[in-house]
């Protein structure tokens, strides 16, 4: 017998579900039956060795690349063969037009999709453009420096502009590839406030590389640890990475004792003293 209508409910949908997924070039596999479900709203760190595929992954969740099999479904839907404006992107080294200033460099985001053949919009929704971009370069502390060109920006005032150029496309996925790789320790700190700060304002979902498992620890409300637990000496490229571990962490960013439990030392080690340090 079907169960009356007020308690029927339709299952509750992940908002990311990645099923099965391989990423193989030519007879090299990268990535091997990825599995993995992702709720609205986390903060997914990425760690692994060099080359087990990270970045990889996230140009699949960018939509940059296809996988060899199986599906990603945002909301539902699989992510198609292109980049979006659901998803916002930042790199180490983020391309920025030179010639443009910081100001236009954040409204060239707004003006390029209303406006394709030209890329500029004028008058109103100019302004407009210009007045949503200026209020996100406030925001992420760039407010003084509007009319300054990026070459004359810092480091960490570079990845500021990069993340207010992802963040006025409103994405709902922040994809982030090292953003704070080749920056000084102190800046650092100052970014994972800003970033924390702005994932508590607008609740994306973020996807985050790292290889300082310190700041994955310190930053993720769940940590994804990329492996290759295959391997054949005489073929390098036989197998591909999976996702060997999955840690949520809480509010405090601490896992559960359980959770520990289950971490090889190395790994155990890291949580423990980025705990330690915050
Ligand atoms: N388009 C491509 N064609 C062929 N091989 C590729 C391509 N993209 C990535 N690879 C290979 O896939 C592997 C994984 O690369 P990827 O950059 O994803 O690793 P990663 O974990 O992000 O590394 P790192 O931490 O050093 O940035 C590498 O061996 C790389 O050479």
């Amino acid at each position: 017998m079907s169960a009356p209508l007020s308690t029927q409910r339709p299952a509750a949908r992940s908002f990311i579900e990645v099923d099965n997924v391989w990423q193989e070039y030519g007879d090299q596999v990268v990535l091997e039956r990825l599995q993995l479900t992702v709720q609205e709203g986390e903060f997914c760190t990425l760690v692994g060795a060099s080359g087990c595929g990270k970045s990889t992954f996230l140009r699949l969740l960018l939509g940059q690349e296809r996988p060899s099999r199986g599906q990603i479904l945002l909301d539902g839907a699989p992510i198609g063969g292109e980049p979006d404006a659901s998803r916002g992107v930042v790199f180490q080294r983020y391309s920025v037009f030179p010639h443009l200033t910081v100001l236009d460099n954040v409204a060239l985001g707004l003006e390029l999709p209303k406006s394709p053949l030209l890329g500029r919009l004028f008058g109103h929704a100019k302004r407009g453009a210009r007045e949503q971009a200026e209020a996100i370069l406030r925001k992420v502390g760039l407010g003084a420096s509007l009319d300054k060109f990026p070459a004359q920006l810092s480091g960490g005032m570079q990845q500021r502009l990069a993340i207010a150029q992802a963040l006025i496309m409103k994405p709902r996925v922040l994809l982030l590839d090292e953003p704070f790789g080749a920056l000084d320790p102190g800046i650092r700190k100052d970014m994972h406030a800003l970033l924390l700060e702005l994932w508590h304002e607008t609740r994306l979902t973020v996807f985050m590389v790292t290889h300082d498992l310190a700041e994955g620890f310190t930053l993720g409300t769940r940590i994804l640890v990329f492996d290759k637990p295959r391997h054949d000496p005489h073929a390098p490229g036989a197998f591909g990475a999976r996702i060997t571990y999955d840690i949520p962490l809480n509010e405090d960013r601490r896992a559960t004792r359980a959770a520990v439990a289950t971490l090889p030392a190395h790994l155990a080690g890291v949580l423990n003293s980025a705990h330690q340090g915050a």
